[in-house]
């Protein structure tokens, strides 16, 4: 299909891999306008499902196979399953683009992307997400961090299909009290949680690892949010956070995440950018 995108010259073309929860409210919101940034294309799995959404657009993009948006587009922001991260970001970043990475826990399986994108002049870009603070933890990273602990709770629905509570037939549909379901690494975490803990995986790459990052996962009947606290303790600053997030339509992926990317997609061509 062939979209009707208005590029004006020298503007960033973006395209999005993935419409769901994450890939529509970006979609819109470059559609309604970002100064610099045109959506140029899509990829989606079945483009029949997406037809309403696309054609509702003041300037319907082109819809085309995932592995072709990086020889479109300057920068592609891949908002599906982390089992499709590599055939989105590697054509992009072997072309020296730039791909905004959401399924950021699917990238420590796929690491060497960032050698490839590193001998190619490419960049991956990994948005705050649906975590807190992540500029801190970059600052404080240039001195030295000497731990970060992360807990987050979450509802029985925003856990439920998880492969460690799969693989360990955890019964999570009656629970009446907060069940702690996992301690352990970020990078263990990941491989458990793949469609869950994304956040612990962005704050690892930010300090100081996927190894000695740790996380604490419960379901946790009691909450209707998506809750992480974060303690950092490093040589420049002890400071704590925390974030409460809105499930968006998937119960899994917090409200903020793609206002994440949209505030990141703003800074790539804004005069003034505030935080690091
Ligand atoms: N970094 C962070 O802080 C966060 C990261 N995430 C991660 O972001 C990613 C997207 O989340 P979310 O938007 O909620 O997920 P959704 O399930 O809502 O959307 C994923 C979309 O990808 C589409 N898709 C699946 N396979 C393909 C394919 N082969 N080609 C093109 N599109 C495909 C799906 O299509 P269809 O509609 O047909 O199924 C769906 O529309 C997930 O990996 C999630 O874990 C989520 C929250 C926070
Ligand atoms: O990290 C993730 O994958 C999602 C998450 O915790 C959230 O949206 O709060």
């Amino acid at each position: 299909m062939t979209g009707t995108t208005s590029a004006k010259p020298g503007e960033l073309q973006v395209a999005i891999a993935g419409l769901g929860s994450i890939g529509t409210k970006i979609a819109t919101a470059l559609d309604q306008g970002i100064d610099g940034l045109t959506l140029s294309a899509v990829a989606v799995r079945d483009p029949a499902k997406h037809q309403d959404f696309i054609g509702g657009l003041r300037h319907p993009p082109k819809i085309l196979p995932i592995d072709q948006l990086g020889e479109v587009a300057d920068l592609v922001v891949e908002c599906a399953p982390s089992h499709q991260l590599r055939a989105i970001v590697e054509p992009a970043v072997k072309r020296g683009k730039a791909a905004v990475v959401v399924s950021v826990g699917g990238l420590l399986d796929n690491f060497d992307l960032v050698d490839l994108a590193r001998a190619n002049g490419g960049r991956i870009l990994v948005p705050t997400g649906a975590l807190i603070g992540l500029d801190a933890v970059n600052a404080a990273s240039i001195g030295t961090i000497h731990s970060v602990r992360m807990v987050t709770r979450k509802p029985v629905d925003g856990l439920k299909g998880a492969p460690f509570i799969v693989q360990n037939n955890i019964d999570i549909d009656n629970l009446r009290e907060p069940l702690k379901l996992f301690e352990g690494s970020a990078r263990e975490a990941a491989k458990g949680f793949p469609a869950n803990v994304n956040v612990a995986v962005a704050l690892s790459l930010a300090g100081i690892g996927p190894d000695r990052t740790q996380i604490q996962v419960w379901a946790d009947p009691t909450v209707t949010r998506n809750v992480h606290r974060i303690e950092v303790e490093a040589d420049s600053a002890r400071f704590s956070m925390g974030i409460e997030n809105i499930p968006s339509e998937n119960p899994k992926t917090g409200l903020i995440t793609a206002l994440s990317v949209i505030a990141l997609l703003k800074k790539q061509r804004a005069t003034l950018c505030v935080g690091t």
